[in-house]
């Protein structure tokens, strides 16, 4: 793929007001993100209270935050989707066209190009499912996985803690990379001269030497600390389920009555309002408590690409196969970097940084063996 020269789809479906010569809009260009001024080490800048964060809970806009992280409140199936949703769908995918439609031109733009494959966990590699302790990926997709990764060089930056994405995944060809990012376990980073504060040189269970990457290391503790008292606080809501992620955490209302959402934002609230060194973003029925610092699923493609010899845009073709949220900053860093494919899993219609669309997980793995089998 010359992402440098004029082609069609990517750029034309794209609505923004683009160079011809580039595949990315321009980041001015791009949607607002929270916290855009950062220092220039980790540390965000933006004093607390004005993220919104603190007043917001007074307001409706958790509430609503809440709701719009779930689209009717209930999963969308190819199953229970109407005509219209369907006829929607078809339409936006004129603006996301599906991967696997266009694998031909994907294929064509990684010609020459060495592939590096990022995928998230919950919703890209297994299903949604209501106990997130119980969302597996099937054994089949856990093989495409396998010979997707023996390929090219694949890893999964997950929202979950790195120990609990890799128990799920169990697969050994992989780089993992938990709790958002904050925690990367990556190949030594020999191609590169800078040296980064929060890495140590590490072996992971088969003996390989690794490099551990946690920039949000000295927040361990307060993590802990505000985990047992979202438990504590949070314990007399039916349904409510808090999930340690190591670095962040998850406070789950997927099973809480709609009437008790409110009561969960104010338990969430009171616990962070005591740290302003946290900060709180939605996910898919879910409140995610993470430090305030510059680094996300973005950065952490950026670093991983760096650390495997990869960031050299002429002659590697990063792809990025995410479905939330928080896989927006990993789109974004590909459209900005000029290079690389975000692909984003919905079965609605959602704006995005991504360039392409699958409709779910079954579609991923489709996508996934199509790789395998153009690799070939
Ligand atoms: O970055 P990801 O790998 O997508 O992780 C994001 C969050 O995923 C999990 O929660 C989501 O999936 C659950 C299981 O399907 C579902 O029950 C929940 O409602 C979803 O929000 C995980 O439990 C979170 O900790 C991750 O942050």
């Amino acid at each position: 793929m010359d992402l440098k020269s004029n082609h069609t789809a990517p750029v034309l479906t794209d609505p923004a007001p683009i160079s011809k010569s580039r595949l990315g809009v321009h980041s001015s260009l791009l949607p607002y993100s929270p916290g855009t001024a950062f220092s220039s080490n980790l540390f965000l800048t933006i004093p607390w209270k004005k993220t919104g964060v603190l007043d917001d809970v007074r307001s409706s806009s958790w509430l609503d935050a809440m709701k719009s992280s779930s689209p009717t409140h209930k999963r969308i199936t190819k199953e229970n989707a109407s005509a219209d949703n369907d006829v929607a769908y078809a339409t936006w995918t004129l603006k996301y066209p599906s991967a696997i439609a266009s694998f031909e031109q994907i294929a064509n733009f990684a010609k020459g190009k060495r592939i590096a494959l990022f995928l998230d966990y919950d919703g890209t590699l297994s299903p949604i499912v209501d106990n997130p302790d119980r969302a597996f990926m099937s054994d089949a997709m856990r093989s495409a996985v396998e010979k997707v990764a023996k390929c090219f060089p694949t890893a999964i930056i997950s929202g979950r803690s790195r120990d609990k994405v890799h128990e799920f995944v169990g697969l050994k060809e992989l780089y993992y990379a938990g709790s958002h990012g904050m925690d990367i376990m990556g190949p030594v980073r020999q191609y590169i001269s800078d040296d980064q504060p929060n890495s140590v040189r590490s072996t992971d269970e088969q003996g390989k030497e690794v490099n551990l990457f946690q920039p949000a290391s000295e927040f361990l503790p307060m993590i802990d600390e505000v985990y047992s008292s979202l438990v504590e606080n949070t314990k007399y809501i039916k349904g409510v389920k808090v999930e340690n992620n190591k670095f962040c955490v998850s406070v789950h209302y997927r099973n809480v009555d709609d009437k008790s959402w409110k009561s969960v934002a104010q338990c969430v609230y009171d616990v962070i309002k005591n740290y302003p060194r946290l900060r709180l973003t939605h996910g898919r029925m879910v409140l995610e408590v993470r430090p305030v610092i510059n680094w996300n699923k973005g950065k952490a493609v950026t670093f991983l690409l760096e650390s495997l010899g990869l960031s050299n845009c002429d002659d590697v073709l990063p792809i990025y196969v995410g479905d939330d949220r928080t896989d927006e900053d990993a789109f974004k860093v590909l459209r900005e970097r000029n290079c690389g494919l975000g692909i984003l899993v919905s079965p609605v219609p959602k704006e995005t940084n991504a360039f392409y669309s699958l409709r779910d997980p079954s579609e991923v793995m489709e996508f996934l063996e199509y790789l395998v089998m153009w690799k070939k």
